[in-house]
């Protein structure tokens, strides 16, 4: 929630004298993507390196859980205005910590449904900006901002990891001071008071640091530190075959393959993501993508979340609205939006294709990508199969995966999702 929203929900406190809210225990409607246990605090501060894998991790619901330990939180830290009555799902679940089951995908072989109609050509796309986000969780986000040549709206791809990296955004622009460059974010490693040059090996040829390493030196292990690849390099890391995997598994010396990264393509949704909707499960989709793409042991390849501005599956929020009252009036979601004259899903893919290829994740190599929409899946693709979608992992609802105990729990958001089953043909299942 934006602070100023939440300040503005927040009951008046006079200084000196007790917040007047004193958060109680809910059943958790939404559970922010807090997914700390000791055990992955402890990894996730050793791997980053910057100690932030806290164990105390503040998420959107961890604020109030703190709160309940102790008896006299200092108000500075424990404000109600950070934690406002009706925020829901506080407390944190606490998730096995496995990487997600991906299901192997081949969209080259024909199939029974039609392929999505496909722009011919993709749009231009170029990273604007962006800026590290450090998030309640304790872990950190890339968040990118994108301008394009088909619509004027912000775009947004939401990058873990540092192996990730924008080539339109590194690209050299004409005239800019290194100060320019680092405040549009194309800079190798991080921003620290005084720092003077975008790129590393500047910084350590300053300093009188070798650049070159020697024969048998390990490479650095934060790829951050690596110098910034020419906007002509893959930025991925490449990956070993799938078949080098099998040969591993039969015994071969070589090491594991990194799994392919995680990819999610979401759609805005201001009822779900923000003022707690029930009618939905966006939110819950967004924080599970961010809890498995956060953690290092989950996603050891780093993940990127593009966050396509299409409010209401393209409609729009003004549209939307109307059409949830068109659901209380007895429609589905498929129905309310053709008898609005729209398509029952108005959105397009071709950003997120460019978006991702800028992001180094076209190519061969592929993606693992979260989702259970199967237009999704081939229009991503592309035109000329730009990304390659290899492995799918499904994203299945909170509270189907715990009985219940924990997720959305709604009359409406089960007609949603069976809507999705029977009319959309989402490939979700409750096996
Ligand atoms: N028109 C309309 N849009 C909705 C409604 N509920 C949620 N949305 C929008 O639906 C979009 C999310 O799409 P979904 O169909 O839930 O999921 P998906 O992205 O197609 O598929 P997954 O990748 O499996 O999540 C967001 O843009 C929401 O704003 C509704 O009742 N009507």
């Amino acid at each position: 929630m934006p602070e100023a929203q939440a300040q503005a929900q927040a009951p008046s406190h006079t200084p000196g004298l007790p917040p007047l809210y004193t958060p109680q225990p809910q059943s958790p409607s939404r559970q922010g993507f807090d997914f700390h246990t000791s055990d992955s605090d402890s990894a996730s501060a050793a791997h980053d390196g910057t100690g932030t894998g806290t164990a105390h991790s503040p998420s959107r619901t961890g604020t109030a859980a703190s709160q309940r330990r102790t008896s006299n939180p200092p108000p500075s830290i424990i404000s109600p205005a950070f934690t406002p009555p009706a925020t829901p799902g506080f407390t944190t679940p606490s998730q096995p910590r496995r990487p997600p089951r991906s299901i192997p995908v081949d969209t080259s072989r024909t199939s029974d449904s039609p392929r999505p109609e496909l722009l011919e050509e993709l749009p231009v796309v170029e990273c604007e900006v962006r800026a590290r986000i450090p998030t309640t969780t304790g872990h950190e986000m890339w968040l990118h901002v994108y301008r394009n040549n088909v619509d004027t709206k912000e775009h947004l791809a939401i990058v873990f990891g540092s192996q990730i990296r924008s080539r339109s955004l590194d690209a050299e622009r004409p005239g800019e001071t290194e100060l320019d460059r680092m405040t549009r974010g194309a800079y190798v490693g991080r921003l620290y008071p005084g720092r003077m040059s975008s790129r590393v090996e500047a910084i350590k040829r300053a300093e009188g640091v070798p650049s070159k390493r020697t024969p048998g030196q390990p490479a650095p292990t934060d790829p951050a530190e690596s110098p910034s690849p020419s906007p002509d390099q893959p930025l991925a890391s490449p990956s070993p075959s799938p078949s080098s995997a099998a040969s591993s598994e039969n015994g071969d010396a070589s090491p594991l393959p990194l799994p392919l990264p995680l990819v999610r393509i979401h759609s805005e949704c201001y009822t779900g993501e923000t003022v707690w909707s029930a009618r939905c499960d966006c939110g819950e989709q967004l924080d599970e993508s961010a809890r498995l793409m956060a953690d290092p042991v989950l996603s050891p390849s780093g993940g990127a979340i593009v966050y396509l501005r299409q409010e209401g599956r393209g409609i729009g929020l003004g549209e939307k609205l109307k059409a949830y009252n068109l659901q209380d009036l007895g429609n589905d979601t498929y129905e309310a939006n053709v008898l609005l004259r729209h398509p029952a899903d108005a959105r397009s893919y071709g950003l997120a294709t460019a978006m991702l290829m800028d992001l180094g994740l076209g190519g061969d190599r592929g993606i693992r990508l979260l989702t259970n929409n199967p237009d999704k899946v081939r229009a991503v693709e592309g035109p000329r199969r730009e990304v390659v979608v290899r492995e799918r992992v499904a994203m299945v609802p909170l509270a189907w995966k715990t009985g219940g105990k924990q997720g959305i729990k709604s009359e409406e958001v089960e007609k949603y999702l069976s809507t999705k089953i029977e009319k959309f043909k989402h490939m979700l299942d409750q096996k």
